[in-house]
């Protein structure tokens, strides 16, 4: 059987039951290990020698949370990541997050422009995931035309931003990323993309992949990332 691509609304249904009584976890871990993983799938297909400089563009939501615990990582993987981040969250845990990697010296860069994208190895895209919906809103539009336009290579955290959860690219309005991290379970929308794709995620229990019918593939030994590509593209 193969892998189930998630709607919106379960990928948002699998979220709350993780986050439930039920699941046990709280957002802090889940993220955690998002962003491990996104990290770790980085570090396997990007070499700290040839693309050390990451710009991790960071959105309002928890897909931005990701990138922020991504970055972290990266820096202790010996990358030397930069962040962008627009439109900070004032939660705590993003507060926290933030200050974890200032304690770490990675810089916050206050535009994204051709300059910095020209000292830029590659992008790691952490502005939206399964809950964007609608026309893209300031300051975003700007954001989403810039990186359409680079040649930098770009890893997206769980969808490539503004792309529809479920109908993917509409009308082309977004960029084509080169590799994808998908989290929990890919996204419908992605059955468009043609890319690198790991899956990364470690934590749902073999009840949950049943109850929802994930058929996820196994994670190799003590890894955090699985390398889906050969497996999404035999779809195509
Ligand atoms: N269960 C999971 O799989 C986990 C998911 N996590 C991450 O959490 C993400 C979902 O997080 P959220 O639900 O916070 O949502 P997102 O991070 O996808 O985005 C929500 C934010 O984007 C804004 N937004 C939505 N549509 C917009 C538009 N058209 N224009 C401009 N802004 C827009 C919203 O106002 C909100 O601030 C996942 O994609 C994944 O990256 C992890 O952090 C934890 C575990
Ligand atoms: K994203």
């Amino acid at each position: 059987m193969s892998m189930k691509y998630l709607s919106q609304r379960v990928a948002q249904i699998i979220d709350e039951e993780l986050m439930s009584q039920a699941g046990g976890f709280s957002i802090d871990q889940l993220m955690e290990l998002a962003g491990f993983s996104v990290a770790q799938a980085v570090a396997k297909v990007y070499s700290k020698e040839s693309y050390s400089r990451i710009l991790v563009c960071c959105g309002p939501g928890n897909n931005g949370g990701d990138g922020l615990v991504a970055a972290r990582h990266l820096s202790h993987f010996g990358y030397r990541p930069s962040i962008f981040y627009p439109k900070q969250s004032k939660k705590d845990l993003f507060q926290r997050l933030a200050t974890q990697c200032n304690n770490l010296k990675i810089p916050f860069v206050n535009e994204l422009n051709k300059q910095l994208l020209n000292n830029t190895d590659l992008v790691l895209d952490a502005i939206f995931g399964f809950s964007f919906s609608g026309e893209i809103r300031t300051p975003f539009g700007e954001v989403i035309q810039t990186l359409k336009e680079t040649n930098v290579p770009i890893a997206s955290v769980d969808i490539p931003s503004a792309w529809d959860v479920e109908k993917g690219n509409i009308d082309g309005r977004s960029f084509i990323p080169t590799m994808l991290i998908s989290l929990t379970a890919p996204k419908m929308g992605a059955q468009q993309f043609k890319g690198i794709h790991y899956l990364g995620g470690r934590f749902v229990t073999p009840e949950l992949d049943r109850k929802f019918e994930l058929n996820l593939p196994p994670y190799p030994g003590i890894e955090q990332v699985v390398d889906i590509t050969n497996l999404t593209n035999e779809r195509l």
